[in-house]
């Protein structure tokens, strides 16, 4: 299977080296392009990088630019038109702006038919995120095909064995799965496929 990755837009965005002129990376896209075995190039997973810790549109405007919101959907229609699967990953929350006017929220909906998966940190608030998360995407006309619990420390706080449980009193959208904190797979990961 071809899998394809892509990271829209990126902020917090480093060159590897102190040289003048050196290319910013997106740690994020390097991740989801070394996943998948380095399809296209890194510079395709992540068109449009920016150095400040911001939403995207204001790192944008730091460096006195903007966005450009037709190349955001340009790009991710070639990678999903290009494999047999394709991961696209947001900067933020579903609310946060990606460009002026447009949330990942929108650029999700521009995308349909998609699958939306939730990613939340399995930690201490995450039943009211994940809920408001959800709630957001109905509100907006996409209902998520489901959620993912990721364990980002390995010090667990006391909620991190009740959070899938606790979540699933309150939404029918399906836990997918839980990724234990340095995972680098998962054997659920076909139910991502379904
Ligand atoms: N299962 C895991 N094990 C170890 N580290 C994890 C795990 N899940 C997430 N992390 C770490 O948590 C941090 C946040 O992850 P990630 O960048 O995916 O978050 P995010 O919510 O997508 O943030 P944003 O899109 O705003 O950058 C990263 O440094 C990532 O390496
Ligand atoms: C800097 C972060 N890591 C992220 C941007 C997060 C913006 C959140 C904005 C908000 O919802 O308030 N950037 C990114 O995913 O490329």
């Amino acid at each position: 299977m071809q899998v394809g990755v892509y990271k829209p837009v990126a902020s917090d965005c480093h060159a590897e080296t102190e040289e003048s002129g050196a290319e910013i990376i997106a740690a994020d896209a390097m991740n989801l392009w070394n996943a998948a075995g380095n399809p296209r190039t890194l510079a395709e997973v992540c068109p449009q990088r920016f150095r400040a810790p911001l939403a995207p549109t204001r790192a944008a405007a730091a460096e006195g630019k903007t966005v450009n919101a037709d190349q955001l959907h340009r790009a991710a229609e070639s990678w999903l038109s290009g494999f047999d699967v394709t991961i696209i990953e947001g900067a933020g929350g579903l609310l946060s702006p990606l460009a002026d006017g447009i949330l990942n929220l929108d650029l999700a909906k521009q995308l349909a038919p998609i699958q939306l998966v939730i990613v939340t940190a399995n930690r201490l608030g995450v039943i009211h995120q994940t809920l408001a998360t959800c709630a957001a995407a109905i509100h907006g006309g996409m209902t998520p095909a489901g959620i993912v619990l990721c364990d980002t420390s390995e010090n667990l706080d006391a909620s991190a064995n009740e959070n899938a449980a606790e979540i699933s009193r309150y939404t029918p959208i399906p836990i997918l799965g839980r990724v234990g904190f340095g995972s680098s797979a998962v054997p659920w990961a076909d139910r991502l496929l379904d």
